[in-house]
């Protein structure tokens, strides 16, 4: 290890006084400005977690200079141990660690875990379109360049397309190229094959209008629209050439206020969809004929996207387990919906995707997603082995053909993370092959009348909570105050929890009026 290297470069950007960081559902984030130490430092961990594994990792760079962005570093370990409390501790000390005591840290953490100081060490590294990226992204690098380690820069490249890189790396090539063009290839293919016989069949144009909330998706859906079939029609707004990332537009603040991104001009039953700044999240909408806005957030993605698999399973005859897995975040009614009409089981998990992504892995089929919209659907490699089978060799052609669609659906869906171009492709996909439109596809639930707000407090961490998240056991007297309030109203439910992400405390009630929720 370069500790003369590491001495050099912690003298150049040295750690902000006073900063601590925490590490949240996501990742590191930070108020901090200074941010290219942090970086750095995550340089050094995925070269220590690579020499651990012998796997690849990647660093994913969503971060910027600017306070009034969103900070984060996103950690692809393929085996999601990063985020694990061991790796969640190493990175917290190491993050935090003064200038000084680096070396310390480092030599610790290689004792602990077992590091093999003298292991060839692989990175693949991503970043974002915030300005600030390309010179974090050159602070990941001089990390791993300190502890010797080999890197690959992808440069521009939304979170899930560098989670696919890192995917395809350590499967050596069985889940595809890692190249941007291998993505491109894979996905488009799936995603022809499975719209081939609805554009035929005389279906119109599918038009679709995308707000890339100023961010990386603008790119790279420009560069994967060569590979659409030309019956498909996007329209890409917001693609950053003129704003500021997620000002007045994104997911989230389509989300949360309810109504369309600034610049996207809305035409009743227009299919709209809006992705997050490193496209890993996608809500889609549409203004009905008087003008009222509807909101289809992840839940109604879960549902639709359960439905058709529910369907397809049933059809291959296989006895596969199917399951969804949601947050305590999910509107009540999909919930009720889910398990009574579609009749699939469903599963409530801490908030925060490692978690959804960790539950969904114990079933045969497992269908995961965030209200805010951000999801996907695993697969078991067993899953995947029949269904690939039977796609090749059932006798029984209705078999055979359901075997078939479920195959591309496989190719299709990003099963590393969300990902907001894979997860619209799918949902096209299935509203085309199902002749459905965006109103009818709304219609599936109505959701409860709700309300998420968050309170700052002086210390988030006096509420500790229980039944993923839905009931506090700290301090004393809280729950029972809640339940005394949700008692007197129909349909409602509310849970109180701290953030992972920001110093407040996460409130959320429903109830069968907006009033009463
Ligand atoms: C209610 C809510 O939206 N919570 C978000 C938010 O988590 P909190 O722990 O609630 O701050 O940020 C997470 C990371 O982006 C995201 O996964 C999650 O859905």
């Amino acid at each position: 290890m370069d500790f003369e290297g590491l001495k050099k470069y912690s003298a150049l950007h040295p750690k902000p006084a006073g900063l601590t960081l925490q590490y949240g559902t996501a990742g590191f984030r930070s108020e901090a400005q200074q941010l290219d130490h942090i970086m750095f430092r995550m340089g050094m961990l995925a070269v220590l977690r690579s020499r651990v594994t012998g796997a690849t990792i990647g660093v994913m760079v969503t971060a910027s200079h600017n306070p009034e962005e969103d900070n984060g570093v996103k950690l692809v370990d393929p085996l999601g141990e990063m985020l694990h409390p061991s790796w969640e501790e190493y990175a917290t000390h190491l993050a935090n660690a003064e200038d000084q005591e680096l070396q310390k840290i480092v030599t610790e953490i290689c004792q602990k875990a077992a590091v093999n100081q003298q292991k060839d060490a692989s990175v693949f590294i991503g970043r974002d379109t915030r300005p600030s990226s390309k010179e974090l992204s050159q602070a990941v690098i001089d990390g791993i360049s300190v502890l010797g380690g080999q890197y690959h820069d992808y440069g521009l490249v939304t979170t899930p397309q560098l989670h696919y890189m890192v995917c395809c790396q350590n499967t050596q090539g069985q889940y595809g190229k890692p190249t941007l063009e291998g993505y491109y290839q894979k996905l488009s293919r799936a995603f022809t094959e499975l719209i081939k016989k609805s554009l035929s069949s005389g279906e119109a144009q599918r038009q679709l209008k995308i707000d890339c909330a100023n961010g990386i998706g603008a790119l790279k859906l420009a560069e994967m629209e060569n590979y659409f079939p030309k019956e498909v029609r996007i329209q890409i707004y917001n693609d950053g050439t003129k704003e500021k990332l997620n000002h007045l537009c994104g997911a989230d603040f389509v989300k949360v206020h309810q109504k369309p991104p600034k610049g996207l001009d809305m035409k009743p039953n227009e299919s709209c969809c809006s992705f997050d700044g490193d496209a890993d999240r996608i809500v889609y909408y549409y203004q009905d004929m008087a003008g009222h806005f509807h909101l289809i957030d992840g839940d109604k993605i879960a549902t639709l996207i359960s439905i058709f698999l529910k369907e397809l399973l049933a059809k291959v005859g296989q006895t596969l387990k199917m399951a969804v897995v949601q947050t305590a975040y999910a509107n009540g009614s999909s919930t009720r919906y889910l398990e009574e009409t579609v009749q699939v089981p469903v599963h409530c998990v801490k908030t925060g995707v490692k978690h959804l992504h960790h539950k969904a892995q114990e079933f045969d089929v497992g269908v995961y997603f965030e209200a805010n919209g951000h999801g996907t659907v695993l697969f078991s490699k067993a899953a995947e082995s029949t269904i690939r089978q039977l796609a090749k060799e059932e006798k029984d052609g209705a078999k055979r053909e359901a075997a078939v669609v479920l195959e591309n659906m496989i190719d299709l869906i990003n099963q590393t993370v969300g990902d907001a171009i894979s997860d619209m492709l799918v949902i096209e996909a299935i509203l085309a092959m199902k002749g459905l439109t965006l109103q009818q596809w709304d219609a599936l639930y109505a959701d409860f009348p709700s309300r998420l707000l968050k309170v700052q407090v002086a210390d988030r961490q006096v509420i500790d909570t229980t039944d993923a998240e839905r009931r506090a056991v700290t301090p004393p007297g809280l729950q029972e105050k809640i339940d005394a309030l949700v008692k007197k109203y129909k349909l409602s439910r509310a849970f109180v929890r701290p953030s992972g992400t920001e110093d407040v405390v996460r409130v959320y009630a429903e109830a069968d009026t907006q009033v009463r929720a």
